[in-house]
């Protein structure tokens, strides 16, 4: 702590009172030696604590220290004196560079996507929010004064996160108002603004919902320098935050929180409501709709935690997204491909993102390579809970001209091949008693896709429809479930080869949607059709195909 500085935390009003323990005890000829060692170790301790959290937390980006400099260079007293702004404003009072890495944790653990931020100052807290949410995320600063913002915009604008922040000058009051008028709902909320209105801006935000279910509240300086639990404490604001920590404490709908850090930020978030609290609402029906399955939100329920998953032709395209959305969504991937490099390659991109996967070579039109696959799977991860045979090929002739050959070799990978995968990786499954088997089919399903030909194609997928129909509903009373998604055209690099640009524009004027299937479009079935919310679906084709087999 430097030594003019006002101590403004529990540790610096610690350190402070050493310090001029340890003058006392300096001047004083009858104090024990031990003593004075005693008191010197306490301040060490006290003291180094925010150096050494300053020293050892992740460093802050340069528009974050470009921000920091400029506001503590400031002279914010006459800034105030020259009318510019309202109050006084102490520079103290920036969150600063280990409190800004603790919100911008918060806002990644909590993978908030919308941050309403109350008392802005000169944007440090705003700004490194901003830097944890993702790139459409969006963080609404509230600001009293108009000074702030033209103080801070110049520095946002260096920054690539900057454009995720919109400031509201005004009272926050007033701006929590218009946001709940237009049903806003935020993720996280940060309050750090107005000490004596906390429960009044808490209450708004709970009573109006401008907190999403299962949203969380942090609160700034909710131990404010030890002053609420002192018993001598006579400041409003010391009183005031007392107040706002018992009755958070108090309120059924939350559990709270105080993290030590710094001046103390209070962690808040709505609890599911009991029974108990329940039963003066007799209109309210408690069932699974109103909390969840097993309390769990559906996009909770969709998640595949703990779940082993593989996806044949997993080395690109399709089976390259599949593979990526399982994984996102938790479970484990063996990435199955012909080709050895693509399957390693896709295997290093999930491990990039924390993602356990494994590569597994096998061609899928040899019986030996499919039980090999399977075996592998589970003698590795003991299960295979999702089993997504994606492997396919597609050659074009004209029908008077298919030769057997393309005949045998189509159907040896998308039907034979599919056949080998559902029946060797089902068996594991009726054997668990749980199993989500996801072939890929195509909208050649059902309707055939034209100028180009591709007789054994269309036909090897339409197979793939009824064989996932068969097998859906032999097998769903002993816990598996078969269906199939149906693409469209997508969008790959093969497609825009010379010789395909032409039918490129011929299949654009047949997709109501105006354009070609990318692989992302596709993530989403993948993940619905892997988790427990698709229970009740089986032999269904899923078709994704931008409108194209409607016109
Ligand atoms: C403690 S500072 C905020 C620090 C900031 N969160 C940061 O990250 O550095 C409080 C800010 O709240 C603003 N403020 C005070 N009362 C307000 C009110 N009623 N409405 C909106 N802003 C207010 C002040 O102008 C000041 O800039």
């Amino acid at each position: 702590m430097l030594p003019d500085k006002v101590p403004d935390t529990p540790v610096e009003v610690i350190v402070d009172l050493l310090i001029k323990a340890k003058g006392i005890a300096s001047t004083c000829a009858t104090v024990p030696e031990e003593l004075k060692s005693h008191l010197q170790k306490a301040l060490d301790i006290a003291s180094g604590l925010d150096n050494y959290l300053e020293k050892i937390t992740t460093k802050e980006s340069e528009p974050l220290a470009e921000l920091y400099k400029k506001t503590m260079s400031h002279n914010w007293d006459q800034v105030f004196e020259e009318g510019k702004t309202k109050f006084r404003l102490p520079k103290e009072c920036i969150t600063g560079h280990v409190e800004g890495q603790a919100l911008k944790m918060l806002i990644h653990m909590s993978q908030a996507k919308r941050v309403l931020e109350i008392g802005m100052f000169t944007g440090y807290g705003a700004l490194s929010m901003a830097e944890g949410l993702p790139e459409d995320g969006c963080l609404v600063a509230c600001e009293l004064e108009p000074y702030l913002k033209e103080f801070s915009q110049p520095i946002f604008e260096k920054s690539p996160h900057g454009k995720k922040i919109t400031v509201k000058i005004g009272s926050a009051m007033e701006t929590l108002k218009e946001l709940a008028a237009t049903g806003d709902q935020f993720d996280m909320v940060f309050i750090d603004a107005d000490k004596n209105n906390y429960i009044t801006y808490y209450n708004f935000i709970m009573d109006n919902n401008l907190l999403r279910p299962q949203g969380v509240i942090c609160v700034d300086n909710s131990l404010f320098k030890a002053r609420v639990y002192l018993k001598d404490t006579t400041d409003s604001n010391g009183l005031a935050l007392r107040d706002f920590n018992q009755f958070i404490a108090n309120d059924p709908r939350v559990e709270q929180v105080i993290i030590p850090l710094r001046d103390g930020i209070s962690l808040i978030r709505r609890v599911s409501l009991t029974s108990a609290h329940l039963l003066s609402q007799d209109d309210i029906t408690d069932d699974e709709v109103f909390r969840g399955v097993k309390g769990r939100f559906i996009l909770d329920r969709m998640r595949l935690d703990g779940k082993v998953a593989y996806v044949t032709g997993g080395g690109q395209g399709i089976g390259r997204g599949f593979a990526h959305a399982l994984g996102e969504a938790g479970a484990k991937v063996a990435v199955v491909d012909m080709d050895q490099t693509k399957a390693e390659t896709v295997v290093k991109e999930l491990l990039l993102k924390g993602i356990n996967a494994i590569p597994i070579t096998a061609d899928i039109s040899k019986s030996v390579d499919v039980q090999r696959m399977v075996d592998t799977i589970v003698s590795k991860w003991g299960a295979i809970h999702i089993a997504c045979n994606n492997a396919g090929i597609n050659k074009n002739s004209a029908s008077e001209e298919t030769s057997l050959e393309e005949w045998d070799q189509t159907f040896s990978v998308n039907l034979r091949g599919m056949f080998m995968c559902c029946q060797v990786a089902g068996r594991v499954m009726l054997k668990q008693g749980y199993g989500k088997i996801i072939n890929t089919a195509s909208m050649a399903s059902i309707i055939v896709p034209h100028p180009q030909k591709q007789i054994s194609y269309n036909t090897s997928k339409a197979g793939v429809v009824k064989l996932t129909q068969t097998l859906g509903t032999e097998w769903i009373d002993r816990g598996v479930r078969v269906n199939c998604i149906s693409p469209g055209i997508v969008d790959t690099p093969l497609i825009h080869s010379e010789d395909l640009r032409p039918l490129v524009q011929r299949w654009l004027s047949d997709i109501p949607a105006g354009r070609l299937a990318q692989v992302t479009d596709l993530q989403a079935a993948v993940v619905y059709l892997a988790s427990d919310v698709s229970n009740y679906m089986t032999g269904h084709n899923l078709v994704i195909e931008g409108g194209q087999s409607l016109w």
